[in-house]
């Protein structure tokens, strides 16, 4: 039996980003990555500092691990990395957690196409801005969504950007321009993932909340974009687990 590289297991909680924001979920987490994006809010799933705490489970052990800490109150499972779509054998959860009747979000950057994708209620594709100091292969990219969009997913489907600067909205309006049928999505960018002055760090988050609207407002070629906050972050500030 093939296993899956899993970090974290929590919940219920609630969805406090993109497409689903608010949804009560449980969330999954799977380690590695093959990106390292400079701001990145769960650097522990690539960066080695936590790697004595992956644990490699089976879908039905991972399946057990939900309902001990959910019992019976979620119906929604999150899974998120890392980049969870390094995962060929993830599939396997996703079908257990499809016959248990759970709706089933994915979290990814759009890297990496997994035939599973198509079988996704919820996925976010969360293609990486210039402050990252990654690179956005849009072939790829192109590929999966095309694919997905061929599949009948397009309702299943968004785009999320994290903005922390002008050259990264221009990056969001170039993806949306890219993509004009995939519902879009900004998100503010966290620069303060260490803080642990919850005060502190809400209210520059919410200044930077402001300033992101204020710029879609002005943008005529984003007029129909959705503009978020981490709500997560908002509520709980940095801590991990929620
Ligand atoms: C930790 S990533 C894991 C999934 C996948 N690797 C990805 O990036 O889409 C989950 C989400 O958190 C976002 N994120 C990571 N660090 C962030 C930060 N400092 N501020 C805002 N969003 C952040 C990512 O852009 C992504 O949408
Ligand atoms: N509540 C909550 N919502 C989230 N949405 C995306 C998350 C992630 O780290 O992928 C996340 C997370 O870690 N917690
Ligand atoms: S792609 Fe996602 S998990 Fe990977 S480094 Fe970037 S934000 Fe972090
Ligand atoms: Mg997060």
């Amino acid at each position: 039996m093939k296993k899956i590289p899993v970090l974290e297991v929590f919940g219920p909680t609630i969805q406090g980003e993109g497409m689903v924001v608010g949804q009560k979920t449980m969330f999954v987490r799977t380690a590695g990555c093959d990106y390292s994006c400079s701001w990145c809010d769960s650097a522990f799933t690539w960066d080695g500092s936590a790697k004595d705490d992956i644990r490699q489970l089976t879908a039905s052990e991972v399946w057990n691990e939900l309902k001990e800490q959910g019992g019976t109150r979620f119906s929604h499972v999150t899974i998120s990395g890392g980049n969870p779509a390094l995962l060929a054998n993830l599939g396997k959860l996703i079908d257990l957690l499809n016959e248990k009747n759970m709706k089933v979000a994915i979290e990814t950057q759009g890297s990496k196409y997994q035939d599973w994708l198509t079988k996704i209620d919820d996925l976010t594709i969360s293609p990486k801005p210039p402050s990252s100091r990654m690179t956005t292969d849009f072939e790829k990219l192109d590929f999966m969504i095309d694919t997905l969009i061929q599949a009948g997913r397009q309702g299943s489907l968004s785009l999320k950007v994290v903005v922390f600067d002008s050259v990264d909205l221009k990056f969001a309006k170039d993806v949306h321009k890219r993509y004009p049928n995939v519902a879009f999505y900004v998100q503010v960018g966290n620069e303060d993932i260490h803080e642990s002055n919850d005060a502190k760090l809400i209210k520059v988050l919410l200044d930077k909340y402001e300033w992101l609207i204020d710029q879609v407002i002005e943008e005529d070629d984003m007029n129909d974009v959705r503009v978020l906050p981490q709500l997560h972050t908002l509520v709980w500030g940095n801590k991990r687990g929620v």
